[in-house]
């Protein structure tokens, strides 16, 4: 039987009316609830400017809930759980008023002093509160107290150095979860999985065995109503930054001596300072950018990003990027990460192939047929799964061979979807364990890399748009894999 952890935490969310809390973390928490994972010892207090009594903010627990999760019996025992207050960030009068009922609610519901302070909200205001959490006395408890902040951690290396300070003022290094949402997500947990638990895949993992690696996130979605953060940021910040780089060190990270997070986490870090920095002319022969020009989508006609609401007409920002990252270390020598995400692509999916070297003899060739590499692909979304594909004879000839793929889904094993990133992520940091959150070393690395490609990005008008929308990105993409003689693998392979 499956044993639960009786964790008691008091929640302080702020931002709690947006479209994070909304789609994301009420179903997620209720998740829990329903699960058995979160225990009848929580409470959650939302905090926005907008004016609400306690019954209007959770209606609007329900109403997400329902709308964008999975409803059960004891959803209104879960939403009695829900307490609002209207309060603007910078106002620190109201600060003081948040310690009261939060200490009250940390009596009733026997608490024990441990809080959860979860920052969706504009980044802007990530140092404030922590300062105010910190001078108001919100952060003097005698249990745990974890703050949960989102991205982005910070524009570039400055920025997130600045902020980090302010941060760190408030609370220690390992009492901050900076979400990565991909790191909660299913396949790309089980990517140490796969390489570690397996003697079929560890041995080949290295420039030896693989030519190279493959990961794509592609978006069937616009800039939607983001523009304003959007515009800003670009691809390079807002997925390859985190998300992407984050996706290279699991790939490219040594085994761990201990599955503990200070282990795993350095093992990461380590592949971040191993990376080759791409910096001044070299950014044009290692990354590509890319913004999207109208398009079919689905058969109906999507704008071009610079004519989406608040994006300038001139707009300079790239919605799409693939790029090539080169690991200076003994197991990486050579072999070429490409990387590629954008906005308004073909299809949303996200992947990651490994193609293996081309074994020494082709002993078939003579019969004309031309091997296939072996590739492991790893379905992160839509679909979660791993497919290996391999070479076997043709049935009922003599030298012939034929591809074949060996398929496992997650879904067709359990039969059931697994859950949401922000509900294993929510019951992480409720847990303690910070493993799949974003440690600061690496923030500062991931900054360091991107920041010289954002330079010369920012100082050089492009030639947008350069794709189609329901395209899968510029033609220079292809261009980047040709000239090391590859190709992108298609997506849904
Ligand atoms: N939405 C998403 O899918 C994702 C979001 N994120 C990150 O999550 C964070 C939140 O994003 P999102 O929910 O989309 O943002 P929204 O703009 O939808 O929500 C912002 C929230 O902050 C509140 N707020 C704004 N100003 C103040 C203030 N001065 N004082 C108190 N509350 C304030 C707003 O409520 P009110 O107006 O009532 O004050 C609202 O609840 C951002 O850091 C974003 O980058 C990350 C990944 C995905
Ligand atoms: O962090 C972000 O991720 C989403 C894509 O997430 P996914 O889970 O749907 O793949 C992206 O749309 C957004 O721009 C970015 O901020």
């Amino acid at each position: 039987m499956k044993t639960r952890e009786n964790l008691s935490s008091l929640i302080l969310l702020f931002g709690a009316t947006g479209d994070l809390a909304k789609r994301k973390l009420y179903p997620s928490l209720y998740n829990l609830f329903r699960k058995g994972n979160l225990s009848n010892r929580f409470a959650v207090v939302g905090v926005a400017r907008r004016l609400k009594d306690d019954g209007e903010f959770r209606n609007w627990v329900r109403d997400s809930v329902t709308t964008f999760g999975e409803k059960a019996d004891n959803l209104e025992e879960f939403i009695s759980h829900f307490y609002y207050q209207s309060h603007d960030v910078n106002d620190s009068e109201s600060y003081k008023q948040l310690k009261e009922l939060v200490d009250r609610l940390d009596h009733t519901y026997q608490l024990e002093g441990n809080r959860i302070f979860y920052l969706a909200m504009s980044p802007e205001f990530f140092g404030t509160v922590a300062e105010h959490l910190r001078e108001d006395g919100l952060t003097n408890t005698n249990g745990f107290k974890r703050l949960v902040i989102e991205k982005p951690f910070g524009h570039d290396l400055a920025s997130a150095i600045e902020l980090n300070k302010r941060i760190r003022s408030a609370f220690k290094e390992d009492e901050v979860y900076r979400i990565d949402h991909y790191l909660g997500k299913e396949m790309v947990q089980n990517i140490e999985v796969i390489r570690f638990a397996n003697a079929i895949f560890e041995p080949l993992w290295n420039n030896r065995y693989i030519s190279n690696i493959q990961v794509t996130s592609s978006e069937t979605l616009g800039v939607e109503e983001r523009a304003r953060y959007y515009d800003k940021s670009g691809a390079i910040r807002d997925m390859v930054q985190n998300h992407m780089l984050q996706i290279v060190s699991l790939l490219a990270m040594e085994p761990p001596i201990r599955l503990t997070t200070d282990e795993i986490r350095s093992e990461k870090v380590k592949v971040l300072r191993a990376l080759r920095p791409v910096e001044g002319e070299a950014v044009h022969d290692y990354f590509v950018r890319g913004q999207y020009g109208e398009g079919i989508m689905n058969g109906t006609k999507v704008p071009a990003y610079r004519d989406e609401p608040n994006v300038p007409k001139d707009s300079n920002t790239e919605t799409f990027v693939a790029g090539k990252f080169l690991i200076d270390n003994f197991r990486w020598a050579g072999v070429p990460f490409y990387i590629r995400t954008g906005k308004r692509m073909a299809t949303k999916s996200t992947n990651i192939i490994v193609q293996f070297k081309d074994i020494p003899m082709n002993l078939y060739y003579k019969n004309g047929s031309t091997l296939n590499p072996n590739l492991l692909v790893i379905h992160v979304q839509p679909d979660e799964g791993i497919t290996l594909h391999l070479n076997v004879k043709k049935t009922g000839e003599v030298l012939g061979t034929t591809p074949v793929k060996l398929n496992f889904s997650t879904k067709s094993i359990d039969g059931i979807n697994t859950p949401e990133a922000y509900e294993k992520l929510l019951y992480d940091c409720l847990r303690g364990d910070a493993t799949n959150f974003t440690h600061w070393d690496e923030v500062a690395l991931s900054w360091r890399f991107v920041d010289n490609i954002s330079e010369v990005w920012t100082n050089e008008q492009a030639d947008f748009p350069n794709y189609a929308a329901g395209s899968m990105g510029p033609k220079a993409a292809e261009e980047l894999l040709e000239k090391d003689g590859f190709f992108w693998w298609p997506v849904n392979f």
